[in-house]
């Protein structure tokens, strides 16, 4: 190790307890009344955290400017929150760079918007996909980046624009997407009738049915996407998108909603797909946010490639929106520069000799390795760290089984923490965020309650092994399941009198709890930070394990006083 690596020890709390950094994923504070899910739910483990320890409970930012996001009305989510909790630090994220890129600009400048121009323009015949999620819940993607794209592109000589539409539902409400598709609709009718450009939504499908998986969950999502996007092969065909998302619909309300339609295309009238792609067309995947890109990009880029059988590899010139993973370099080319996050708590701590376990189902995986290490894929030291993955079930939807793998996570960081092999076990309890997002009031009751239950046998084994625990959050969403009016906080109801069901994430703060019978007796929570945030986490992790915490990470949340 440098000598620049190594940490000073903390002047007061020792090294050597083992420590549990308990994420739960979509969990915060919010009014208390019954469509809050953690409020209704049976949560006697949180709630006695709340209760019985006010010194060593309090709440955190986990929104807006606080993770690095251009606006505080921009909710958080887990991409920027588990940076910002394993960073210590506040980087501009992903939505703000592409502002700035466009608005400067900048963009239509870079090298890899070169590259992707000559295929492009190089004749009429080659055309421009653009794919990626259509919504403007700023999470992966904004609507108002695809404009601008697209514009910026034909004025740059694209003539021919073809667009894979990815409908949202869960980072903004179900059946908007009958909203976005009309509003690409008039933007492709201007670039027809200003730039002669012939332009047109190709082809789609629902988000977490088609193309975004993330994490290797399931391979047969992106095929399903490949074989639509690129292939022009789907099983329902139609000649426009609002059609498509029509006709899904009645057919069968209960499956196709905007987070689940089937792949579409669009054909024409001889019955031929519209939006193919060929040999020398140019790609760009829109999504700022890496997790649900990943595997597309490995699809479009990777000539070595076995997860399904890609049945054509056109030669395309490829760039995503960012580049979705800084390790793998993939893709090689992109349009906006990622934040670099650098000095994050996973490496202090790895070359200050602390062992780690790293685990979730594989739903949340990336989140407490790949986020939590700055977008980082792989271990910063095979020998100090270990990852389980557990895998998360296929072919349901997330409120079918609630529970999802509550048990096994709480049973592997049980087991991590009594083996006395890690000084630090970090999970997250996917359960909250993942049937949150389904807007089953019901089920993420059942989810809360599921997350309490292993909070507490988590806890369990902290006790037995003399330990310190680190509970907190990334974000809200299960603490709010309805529409309410930003004003009253009143939920609102449709023209037919029905509330309508929030599945997005909140701008709500989220708790942190701190306690065990290792921690030292006179540790209590700072009362001089209230605007602390999920990057002053990073730190404080840092002091509960012995260290004094680096100068450039946010301030820690913790003082030590005479017990
Ligand atoms: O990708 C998703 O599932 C949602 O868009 C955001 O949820 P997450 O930020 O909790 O992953
Ligand atoms: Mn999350
Ligand atoms: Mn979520």
């Amino acid at each position: 190790m440098t000598s620049s690596w190594k940490l000073k020890p903390h002047p007061v709390l020792p090294r050597g307890k083992p420590l549990l950094v308990c994420i739960l994923d979509g969990w915060a504070e919010g009014i208390e009344d019954e469509f809050n899910a953690i409020h209704v739910a049976k949560t006697p483990t949180m709630d006695a955290l709340k209760a019985t320890a006010p010194e060593r409970w309090r709440l955190l930012k986990a929104h807006g400017s606080a993770v690095g996001l251009p606006s505080d009305s921009d909710m958080g989510n887990s991409e920027v929150g588990h940076n910002a909790l394993g960073a210590g630090k506040i980087y501009k994220q992903g939505a703000g760079l592409v502002d700035h890129a466009l608005s400067s600009g900048k963009l239509f400048q870079s090298p890899s918007f070169a590259y992707v121009k000559e295929a492009f323009s190089a004749s009429p015949n080659r055309t421009l996909h653009l794919i990626g999620l259509l919504s403007d819940g700023g999470v992966h993607s904004r609507f108002d980046h695809l404009v601008k794209l697209m514009h910026g592109c034909a004025s740059h000589g694209a003539k021919r624009i073809r667009v894979h539409v990815l409908t949202d539902g869960r980072d903004v409400a179900d059946g908007t997407s009958f909203q976005f598709v009309e509003a690409l609709e008039k933007e492709l009718a201007q670039l027809a009738k200003k730039g002669g450009c012939d332009a047109r939504i190709a082809s789609g499908g629902g988000r977490m049915n088609v193309t975004m998986d993330r994490y290797e969950n399931d391979w047969r999502i992106v095929e399903r996407g490949w074989r639509a996007h690129i292939l022009g092969d789907a099983p329902h065909k139609f000649s426009s998108a609002l059609e498509a998302l029509k006709v899904l619909k009645e057919a069968d309300p209960s499956k196709c909603n905007d987070q689940y339609y089937p792949p579409w295309v669009i054909v024409d009238k001889e019955g031929q797909p519209i939006g193919r792609v060929g040999d020398g067309d140019a790609v760009i995947t829109f999504n700022f946010r890496a997790d649900r890109m990943v595997m597309l990009s490995k699809a479009l880029e990777y000539d070595k490639f076995t997860h399904f059988d890609r049945t054509r590899f056109p030669k395309i010139r490829f760039a995503g929106m960012t580049q979705y993973d800084t390790e793998l370099k993939l893709p090689r080319h992109f349009l906006v520069t990622p934040p670099e996050i650098q000095g994050t708590s996973g490496e202090w701590l790895v070359r200050n000799g602390v062992r780690t376990f790293a685990c979730s189902e594989t739903v949340k995986f990336g989140h407490v390795t790949f986020y939590w290490n700055g977008n980082r894929s792989g271990k910063f030291d095979e020998k100090l760290e270990t990852y389980k993955e557990i895998p998360t079930d296929l072919d349901i939807q997330f409120n079918e089984k609630p529970r999802m793998k509550a048990d096994e996570i709480a049973a592997a960081a049980s087991n991590a923490i009594l083996s006395h092999k890690y000084d630090q076990v970090r999970i997250n309890f996917p359960n909250g965020d993942m049937v949150g997002h389904t807007g089953d009031l019901k089920a993420t009751i059942l989810a809360c309650e599921a997350v309490d239950q292993g909070i507490k046998v988590c806890l369990g084994a902290v006790d037995q092994a003399g330990g310190i625990f680190l509970i907190t959050c990334d974000h809200g969403n299960a603490e709010d399941m309805v529409k309410r009016d930003p004003k009253t906080g009143k939920p609102v109801r449709d023209a037919s009198g029905k509330l309508q069901p929030l599945t997005s994430h909140t701008l709500a703060p989220v708790p942190i709890a701190i306690g065990g019978p290792g921690l030292h007796p006179g540790v209590r929570f700072r009362n001089d930070l209230p605007a602390a945030g999920l990057a002053n986490v990073a730190a404080t992790i840092i002091n509960l394990l012995g260290f004094e915490a680096p100068s450039d990470m946010e301030p820690t949340l913790i003082e030590v006083r005479p017990p």
